[in-house]
Order: structure tokens, then sequence, then C-alpha cells
């Protein structure tokens, strides 16, 4: 293990980082490697999750250094997220983002394919207050569904788009994909995650149970 390792090893970032990842992996909402995580070190960098790896199984020294200042978004120590693309874009959106998670729950999958529009208002749920900025179930809540690319790149460029034209709200579908979200805090993504699943888990039972959007 090289220094840079070896000073990651003892990251308090990177060490809740992985404990997160292990909390995410039980609720199986990043199956088969599926995911990825990042958390912000300072104005122009964060650690990124290695590529291919099981989320739920991370070590200190799988969170690889990214900097957005220059053309490439590589790392010294290995081969970052496919993905790194669209975090490095939400920390260059948001100074004040300090955590991305992406996730490939079946919910989530599944409702990204069943809502052909592209975005989805979700009304009537408290769970809504979960996600910050909402303060009642009568406030519409849209969620953003980007269709899937392989070009992460072109990908970012279209939620930098959509990000001045309307909030985001922590969250984004990628259609067939998975959910993207972000906070302030390791323990406010957290919390956007878990929200974000539930109000989507509602709202698949609501279709399945009345057949109505
Ligand atoms: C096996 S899931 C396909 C890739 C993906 O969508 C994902 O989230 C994981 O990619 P990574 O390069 O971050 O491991
Ligand atoms: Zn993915």
């Amino acid at each position: 293990m090289n220094s840079t390792a070896h000073v990651q090893q003892l990251n308090p970032n990177a060490i809740a980082l992985c404990s997160l990842g292990r909390w995410i992996a039980s609720r199986h909402w990043v199956p088969a490697t599926g995911g990825n995580f990042s958390i912000r070190q300072g104005d122009n960098m964060a650690l990124v999750t290695a590529s291919g790896k099981d989320k739920g199984e991370l070590s200190p020294q799988d969170l690889l250094p990214v900097s957005w200042q220059g053309a490439q978004l590589t790392s010294p120590l290995g081969t970052p997220s496919a993905e790194t693309a669209l975090h490095a874009q939400l920390y260059q959106l948001d100074p004040a983002i300090k955590v991305v998670l992406h996730t490939h729950s079946v919910s989530a999958t599944v409702f990204s394919r069943i809502i052909t529009a592209p975005q989805h208002a979700f009304i009537g749920y408290e769970m809504q207050k979960a996600i910050s900025g909402i303060n009642s179930h009568e406030q519409a809540l849209p969620l953003t569904i980007f269709e899937n690319t392989q070009d992460i790149s072109a990908l970012a460029q279209q939620v930098q788009q959509r990000w001045y034209q309307q909030p985001l709200h922590f969250g984004l579908l990628v259609r067939g994909h998975g959910l993207y979200v972000w906070g302030h805090s390791l323990e406010q993504a957290k919390r956007h995650l878990e929200g974000w699943e539930f109000l989507i888990n509602c709202e698949l039972e609501y279709l399945k149970l009345t057949g109505k959007p």
C-alpha cells in the first residue's frame, strides 16, 4: 500500500462512507456492484468509489481521490467509477454538496420505466418532508427522470442544463438505471436516499393497487 492509500485508511470521511455503503447494501439498493458514492474533499476534489467494486464491501482504499480542476477525471490510485462525471458535475453545481450517492434499487429502476414522462410529482405524502426544503405533504415534489445513456458526460451536461431551469430536490432518476441523491452532509444525503426510496415505493404500491398515476 502506498503512503496516500495508507492515509486514506485513517480518513474519517472515507471510513464513514464505507460504513454508509454497508447500510445501503443491507437494504439491497446496490446489487451486483451497481451504484457509486462520493464525498467532497475540498473545493475541487472528491473521494469517489473505485469502479466495479462491491459497494457493500468497501474499504477506505477503494475511495479514490478525483479532481475536476483538469481536463481528466482520473485518479492516481486506480480507476474511479464510470459515473464520476455526474458526481463531479453535481459538486460543481453546488459547492455546498458534500456527498453524492447513486443506487440501483429494484423499486427506483422499475418506477423510472413505468413513468414515461420526464418527471413525476409526488403529493400527499408526509414523507415528502424528508427532502430538504419541503415543509408540507401538500407541496408538490417533482422527481426528474433523465434518459439513460452510456455517455455520462452528456448526461452530466443535461443535468447541468436542467439544474438552472428548475430545482432537482436533491435527487434524480436515470431511466432503467437508478437513483442519484445528494446532500450537504453525509446524514442529509442518507436521509434523502431513504426518503426518495420510501416515496418511490409508496407510489409504486399506489399504482399497483389503484392503477392510477
Ligand atoms: C453493474 S451496474 C453497471 C454500472 C453502473 O451503473 C454502476 O452504477 C456501477 O459502476 P461503477 O463504475 O461505479 O462501479
Ligand atoms: Zn449506475
